[in-house]
């Protein structure tokens, strides 16, 4: 099976072109090449797919190192625009994407034949309690809700980007215990979905900084939903104004949300080899 490894800030990708390759059993799959020391190693195995709905182009799987199925995946999507333009899939350049999130467009911004960083309109982000999910709580909008872990009390925000995200504003990002908190977090039993959760520390009114606990994949050095999901966090809390740049360990993301009420998110994806697989 040939595959293409790619990343977006870090956040890495095993691509397969499921136009070319069968794949029985993608959650399999997606914990063999994940895997850092047995596989490839990879954030996610991200599979390349005609289109099921007539109003979308392509269809985009994303599977965690450990075999669940997220609805989305940011920097993963701007990688799949990338991908599709450089092997000539498509002449589009603003492409329309079935995902388990609904239809999201990366519009490619090229520079002399390349693809220099893409904008994506990851849509609407979702609100509600039980857009999140979250239990416990019946609002329209879950911003500053208590949530006890353990002996602690969190202050929690939190958005669906069509995948689950709690947002903690936290004094020093850099500091704080991601690994500790993060997975008890993403497994708490008012997530019925589990969730991904970010540290934020808001440097100023158009930035943030960033930790990030991933659903499924733990640390990762990018999330481009949790980035957007974050950013939303922090306009809710009107720490921000609506256009934000998200430093994370692995770079830098734009993000806006703007008066249509989607959330724009622009940022770079690089190719870095291709492979064969032949377990
Ligand atoms: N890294 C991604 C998000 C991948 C899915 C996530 N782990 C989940 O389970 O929801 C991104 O860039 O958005």
């Amino acid at each position: 099976m040939e595959f293409t490894k790619m990343h977006g800030l870090g956040n890495d990708f095993v691509m397969v072109n499921g136009f070319n390759e069968d794949i029985a059993d993608p959650n399999q799959l997606a914990e063999a090449i994940c895997d850092r020391h047995f596989g490839v190693g990879a954030d996610g195995l991200v599979l390349i797919l005609p289109s099921k709905q007539e109003e979308a182009d392509f269809r985009m799987r994303i599977f965690n190192p450990d075999g669940s199925e997220p609805e989305m995946c940011g920097n993963a999507i701007r990688c799949f625009g990338k991908y599709l333009y450089d092997r000539d899939l498509t002449e589009k350049t603003k492409i329309r994407v079935e995902t388990l999130a609904g239809i999201i467009v990366p519009e490619l911004i090229i520079e002399k034949d390349q693809v220099e960083a893409v904008q994506v309109d990851m849509g609407q982000p979702g609100l509600g309690s039980t857009d999140i999910p979250i239990t416990g709580v019946n609002k329209d909008k879950v911003i500053k809700e208590k949530l006890e872990v353990e002996n602690e009390e969190y202050e929690i925000t939190a958005v669906s980007m069509g995948n689950p995200h709690t947002v903690i504003f936290v004094d020093d990002a850099d500091d704080f215990p991601v690994t500790e908190v993060g997975p008890k977090i993403e497994e708490h039993p008012r997530f019925p979905e589990k969730t991904n959760v970010e540290f934020i520390e808001v440097m100023n009114r158009s930035e943030i900084k960033m930790r990030v606990w991933e659903r499924g994949a733990g640390v990762t050095l990018a999330c481009g939903t949790g980035a957007c999901g974050s950013t939303v966090a922090s306009i809710l809390n009107d720490y921000t104004n609506q256009k934000v740049e998200v430093h994370l360990l692995g770079g830098d993301l734009t993000i806006e949300w703007t008066e249509d009420s989607h959330v724009y998110m622009t940022g770079p994806a690089e190719e870095v080899f291709v492979g064969e697989w032949i377990k």
